[in-house]
């Protein structure tokens, strides 16, 4: 049966929920469904189905990033439900690289917890400008006294303005996903002035749908039948089915056969959209996440960059000793996580807590170019958040 092609009404951006685990991001993503699917403007999805990998069934959190879509009465959202378990931050890191803007979502029983600061600080590292904080579980806060909320929405507007988002100035809404989701009215008011916020508070940003097309691959799809699919976020440009284009990293060129978003069948995606490509004659395991696909010849990939770079304090998680030259972590860069040595010039040590400039040569080329953002992770854990400042 022919599938009901896409159709761009309104404006489209990406969002997401990030914060500690168990804080109620997968719960609020359904309850935001539910409200919207209740005012006729999109489908529910249960919470179930958005913790839907089975290892993430397994092990009741999520791993992976979860994708739904929604509209509400202005815009279209693509929106991602992000991990908050700590050794999945690098799927957060390569989640947030797309958004617009991001649901920080802090539970008002238990405040800030490590993984609420380490995502502010991912956030800001990776150019999401816009946070609305869902303050979540605020039905579990004792009812007419509200100290306790007070509190936590205190410290964190202070942890958003100690990482430059103006936290006086953030919208602080404070909602119950469960109790939405349970149909509860004046819960689901709060969920539509938590979409309010969104609508208003997050501007439309600049898409760049003349530059030349550039999609980092997020996950990798074989259709029996039809071929290699290849998922992910165009970063730039637009494409159109019949255009050709080249995996960097497989170091291919080829046709684009066929594009969706969420499962509807689009002429050309620009930049800012969601879309699966179809790629002609490529094998599945030519392909892999941390490619990009390109306009043929618009990207030269390279090895060597300087860059800023925070070294995180043992506080934020990082690590508790310095590094020096000749430290050789992981690089998170768009989708690609690649080995990097780090050097940091005659005698420099960076202290955890400081901002240091160093030079970086990575184990494999990709693509680079001045104000990209990575985290540097090791053994596990993110130790440093960076942006490029020159390349070669
Ligand atoms: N009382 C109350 N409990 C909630 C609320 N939202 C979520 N919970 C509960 O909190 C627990 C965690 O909810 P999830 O939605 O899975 O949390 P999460 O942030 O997605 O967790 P991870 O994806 O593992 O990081 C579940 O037991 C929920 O039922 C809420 O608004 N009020
Ligand atoms: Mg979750």
């Amino acid at each position: 049966m022919p599938k009901t092609a896409y159709v761009r009404t309104k404006p489209h951006l990406n969002i997401g929920t990030m914060g500690h685990v168990d804080h109620g991001k997968t719960t609020l993503t359904a309850a935001i469904t539910k409200v919207l699917a209740e005012r006729g403007s999109g489908t529910f999805v249960p919470f179930d189905r958005i913790d839907r990998a089975p290892e993430e069934a397994a092990r009741g959190i999520t791993i992976n990033i979860a994708h739904v879509e929604y509209e509400t009465d202005t815009r279209h959202y693509a929106h991602v439900d992000m991990p908050g378990h700590a050794d999945y931050v690098k799927n957060m890191v390569t989640g947030a690289a797309q958004l617009d803007g991001a649901i920080l979502v802090v539970s008002a029983l238990d405040g800030i917890m490590p993984q609420t600061a380490e995502h502010v600080l991912l956030a800001r590292q990776v150019g999401v400008d816009h946070i609305v904080v869902a303050l979540n579980k605020a039905d579990a806060v004792d009812d007419g006294d509200t100290v306790l909320a007070d509190l936590v929405e205190l410290e964190v507007r202070e942890l958003l303005t100690a990482h430059g988002y103006g936290g006086d100035s953030v919208p602080v809404v404070r909602v119950s996903g469960l109790r939405a989701l349970e149909g509860d009215p004046r819960w689901t008011e709060a969920i539509g002035a938590l979409l309010d916020a969104v609508d208003t508070y997050v501007p439309m940003p600049e898409r760049y749908v003349d530059a030349p097309f550039l999609l980092p691959v997020e996950n990798v799809l074989t259709i029996t039948g039809r071929g290699t699919v290849v998922t992910g976020a165009v970063e730039r440009g637009t494409v159109r089915v019949g255009d050709r284009v080249e995996v960097l990293g497989a170091a291919v060129e080829t046709v684009v056969t066929g594009l969706e978003t969420f499962g509807k069948p689009m002429d050309e995606a620009q930049a800012g959209d969601s879309v699966a490509l179809l790629l002609r004659g490529v094998p599945r395991d030519a392909v892999r996440r941390g490619h990009i696909v390109a306009a043929p010849g618009s990207v030269v990939p390279g090895r060597r960059f300087s860059a800023q770079v925070y070294v995180l304090s043992a506080r934020e998680g990082g690590r508790t000793t310095p590094v020096s030259t000749g430290y050789r972590p992981q690089f998170y860069i768009r989708t690609a996580d690649v080995v990097g040595d780090v050097d940091l010039g005659e005698n420099a040590v960076a202290r955890p807590g400081d901002t240091v400039t160093m030079t970086v040569e990575l184990g494999r080329e990709v693509p680079l170019e001045p104000g990209l953002g990575f985290a540097i992770r090791e053994g596990g854990r993110t130790v440093g958040a960076g942006t490029v400042t020159a390349v070669g």
